[in-house]
């Protein structure tokens, strides 16, 4: 009779585990009081796996769209553990992102915030990480720095793509990762190439490696890896920052550590640390170093597919090569910034990769927005790429077409946030434009190429299945 005890405590085990839910669900369940509608779905795992398995389709927002259908532009969902509010309205996503520190901080997994420290750009709040994004924001606007940031980024993309022989297959994904990284690294810390830069790229691909993975902090797990390669990081950049106090002549502002190290040498109470600036320069290679080259191949991947767009593109490109060898002048930033049709073929892929899908907020106190109550401590998603995909914002969402941007004014649009929004707005987002107009103006009119068989693929993160392989031809030939 031992089975049938066996099956009466399992009964047991599993009537006392959906009564938990039950309660579990019913106290998230304030409906009536304005929490928005939705399921919670399975006791545990929620609706998580139909959202990863969104994920792994041409189409993630559909999961959103599905319950978008039934319930609302707002609603509430148990994903990776936690409920959540998912916000799919471009009026709350605003008001959301533009309350933070106030009513909302920032929220990331686990592993991700086990990597970040306390003081890290990415979860500081209020003054400190006002006058930080302030500082980073600045300097990255600075026409100063955009004159000599473009020489920079010329020079890693013309180092890379004028490598490329008659023939050859290149992978687009490597080559755009290469630059990115070179062009980070200059900007944050004057890192050129050589033997420093490679050490600096085999670290952080450990260290990076730990933001998706279980939160398991032993050794020989991807965490403990991971961690001791960003203390590794972290000691090499402690090498540099002395390097530079010790320095007699200095060179005015060449990067951020010497942003933040200048805020140092001047008369404040709330003088920042040298930890401080180590831990926010090594965290910072996080937001800029996938995004980056993933949009540049993205780009390269509806180019290939959307022969009248490529061929626009070449045209301005050219006009601007020509006047340029004519005058035998070199180019500037405005220059490249200046290609409209190049910055609409920019704000398309934009809109279409959505790179940086959402953010994740925590409420901090109880939240009424548009009527909608999101409770004290609960996740909210801001998804973006809902917003990006609807047809009610845009006609034909999937159709890949940078003339819907003529003549619109892309960072003022509300339903365009690939940047984010608010008090977390991409700092790094003038570095990002300015990089891609460089790397498509020298690819585009150096190059004529055939791509082979590749797609985009959406989970964990947005990128092209097969590296994006390229048979390249110089145009001369
Ligand atoms: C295509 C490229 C990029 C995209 C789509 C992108 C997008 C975003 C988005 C959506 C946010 C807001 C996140 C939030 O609200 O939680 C953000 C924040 C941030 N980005 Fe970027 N980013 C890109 C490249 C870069 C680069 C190259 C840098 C480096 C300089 C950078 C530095 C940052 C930093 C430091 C933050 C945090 C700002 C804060 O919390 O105050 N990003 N980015």
């Amino acid at each position: 009779m031992s089975w049938v005890s066996g099956l009466w405590v399992l009964a047991s085990i599993m009537w006392c585990w959906f009564w938990w839910w039950k309660k579990k669900v019913k106290g998230t369940n304030r409906e009536s009081s304005g929490v928005p509608k939705g399921s919670l779905g399975w006791p545990f795992i929620g609706e998580t796996l139909e959202f990863i398995a969104c994920g792994y389709t041409s189409r993630p927002v559909t999961f959103m769209d599905k319950r978008r259908a039934l319930y609302g532009k707002v609603f509430k969902s148990h994903l990776l553990g936690r409920p959540v509010i998912v916000s799919t309205d471009c009026e709350v996503n605003k008001v959301i992102l533009q309350n933070d520190g106030r009513m909302f901080a920032p929220y990331y997994p686990k592993s991700v915030a086990i990597l970040f420290g306390e003081s890290s750009i990415l979860k500081l709040n209020g003054n400190l990480h006002r006058r930080v994004h302030g500082l980073i924001g600045s300097f990255f606007k600075s026409h100063r720095t955009k004159a000599r940031i473009t020489k920079d980024i010329e020079e890693c993309v013309l180092l890379s793509i004028d490598s490329w022989n008659d023939g050859q297959l290149v992978y687009i994904q490597d080559e755009t990762k290469n630059i990115a990284f070179q062009v980070l690294v200059r900007a944050l810390m004057s890192v050129g190439p050589g033997d420093e830069l490679q050490y600096l790229k085999r670290e952080f691909r450990e260290f990076f490696s730990g933001l998706i993975c279980l939160p398991i902090n032993l050794p020989g797990t991807t965490l403990y890896k991971s961690l001791k390669a960003k203390a590794r990081l972290l000691k090499f950049v402690k090498n540099l920052i002395t390097g530079r106090m010790e320095r007699t002549n200095k060179d005015g502002i060449m990067d951020v550590i010497d942003v933040l190290l200048n805020e140092t040498s001047k008369e404040s109470e709330n003088k920042l640390s040298t930890d401080f600036i180590c831990g926010n320069i090594v965290e910072m290679m996080v937001p800029g170093d996938e995004s980056v080259p993933a949009v540049m191949t993205i780009a390269v991947k509806y180019l290939s597919d959307h022969p009248l767009v490529l061929k626009q593109l070449l045209e301005e490109n050219m006009e601007l090569k020509g006047k340029k060898s004519c005058l035998g002048e070199p180019y500037t930033w405005m220059d490249y910034v200046s290609l409209s049709f190049t910055q609409n073929v920019i704000n398309e892929t934009l809109r279409m990769a959505n790179i940086i899908n959402a953010a994740w907020r925590k409420a901090l106190k109880d939240v009424e927005i548009k009527g909608y109550l999101i409770p004290k401590g609960w996740c909210i998603l801001t998804s973006f790429s809902s917003i990006h995909m609807d047809e009610e914002n845009y006609k034909n969402p999937y159709q890949f077409n940078p003339w819907r941007w003529q003549g619109k004014e892309a960072n003022y649009h509300k339903d365009f946030t690939p940047f984010g929004g608010g008090q977390r707005f991409c700092p790094g987002l003038d570095l990002v434009r300015l990089e891609i107009s460089i790397f498509l103006h020298h690819f585009v009119t150096r190059y004529r190429w055939v791509a082979e068989e590749d797609c985009i693929t959406y989970f964990p993160m947005v990128k092209v299945k097969n590296r994006m392989p390229i048979r390249v031809a110089p145009f001369s030939t």
